[in-house]
């Protein structure tokens, strides 16, 4: 049998988590946490990269693992330019995109030279799968009403694609031949349309649903005030609707879990929230049904918040209508990446190159 080990790394804003699969089965895997503290000694995200490595490294040798006994690194996707759904290979021009002119600064945008760097000596392949800039919508469905200003797809595409996938695979369906609205309903929530193999439309988490650290889609001309109010400089403006608002605005924590204990409690305010949560996730999955005329298959509820059964049942209350709905609850980014890059080793899939 070929050598079908893959070593996974997610650098993500509080952890790095890295993990080794020998085909479809985990071996281990590892989150080590990151202390906001610890990260204020770094001026901007890429510095981190010298020390990540050396954790990842230190893992490894901890674990016994030697970098040539692998078949390829894995790497979760960052903010590169619009892309293709599945397998990129890393190259250098990859690498210097998110180095230096990423959409967006996140932690991920170091993972493709963190797997350059630790595969290349061995004569190693390194692969990103999924990257949340994966760019499948429709034309008419990219379209806004002012001109010149399309939508652009950003989302969390590594987990709502495998979901699909693992689901149609668990019900004997064709991917291609399935229509499915798949939510990530996480930190962020992001939702896309899957059909005829490809996700043709989303929510993104700017448009939608508010969530545990987002505000989701907020009142256009209340935003332009909040923008020149003086305020804000646009750091704050962006961390206040991209990681402190939702749930945080709304009760200090990010948790749904303890959240839930106050509506335990007895605290309506906490109830009324999470109803609007709900509420607002299912129009988002219902404003999607349009671009397949409605022809939805299933709709499938994954990402952390996908564990609550309190939430999960609000949400499939009022949206149960439309189609059957499916819970895989979880991120699952690691098993995503893993097996991404299992098809491409299977030859099941070819890897993408990504040129300027
Ligand atoms: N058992 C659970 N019940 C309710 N909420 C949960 C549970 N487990 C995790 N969560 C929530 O899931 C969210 C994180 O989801 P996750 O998909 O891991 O996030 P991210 O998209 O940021 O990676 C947090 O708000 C967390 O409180
Ligand atoms: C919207 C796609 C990427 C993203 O925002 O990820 P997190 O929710 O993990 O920050």
């Amino acid at each position: 049998m070929e050598n079908e080990k893959i070593l996974v790394i997610n650098p993500g804003s509080t952890s790095t988590k890295i993990a080794v699969y020998k085909g479809e089965c985990s071996q281990w895997s590892e989150s080590i946490p990151h202390s906001l503290e610890e990260l204020s000694n770094y001026t901007c995200i890429y510095d981190q990269l010298e020390m990540r490595k050396s954790l990842i490294q230190n893992c490894l040798e901890k674990h016994g693992e030697a970098m040539e006994s692998f078949a390829a690194v894995a790497a979760r996707g960052g903010n590169m330019p619009a892309v293709h759904a599945g397998a990129y290979e890393v190259n250098d021009y990859m690498v210097n995109f998110l180095h230096y002119t990423p959409g967006d600064q996140h932690a991920s945008n170091m993972a493709s030279q963190l797997a350059l760097d630790l595969a290349s000596p061995q004569g190693i392949k390194a692969y990103t799968y999924d990257a949340v800039t994966v760019d499948e919508l429709l034309p008419v469905a990219a379209m806004t009403g002012l001109k010149g200003i399309p939508r652009q797809a950003r989302g969390h595409n590594l987990n709502t694609r495998a979901a699909a996938l693992t689901f149609c695979k668990n019900h004997d369906l064709n991917y291609a031949d399935t229509n499915m609205i798949v939510a990530h309903l996480g930190g962020g929530i992001t939702i896309n349309l899957h059909s005829e193999g490809r996700m043709i439309d989303m929510v993104m988490d700017q448009e939608g649903p508010f969530s545990p650290e987002r505000a989701g889609g907020l009142p256009t001309y209340t935003v332009v005030d909040m923008a020149y109010s003086g305020k804000y400089t646009r750091e704050e403006l962006m961390k206040r609707l991209q990681r402190t608002g939702g749930l945080i605005s709304y009760f200090g924590t990010s948790d749904l879990r303890e959240v839930e204990k106050l509506i335990e409690n007895g605290d309506e305010e906490a109830a009324f929230v999470e109803e609007g949560m709900a509420l607002a996730i299912a129009k988002s999955i219902a404003k999607l049904a349009p671009t397949v005329e409605g022809k939805v298959d299933y709709i499938i509820l994954t990402g952390g918040l996908a564990h609550s059964k309190r939430l999960t049942d609000l949400i499939q209350k009022k949206i149960a209508f439309l189609a059957p709905v499916a819970i895989l609850p979880g991120e699952n980014e690691m098993q995503a990446l893993a097996e991404g890059i299992l098809r491409v080793l299977r030859k099941e899939e070819t890897a993408h190159i990504l040129q300027p």
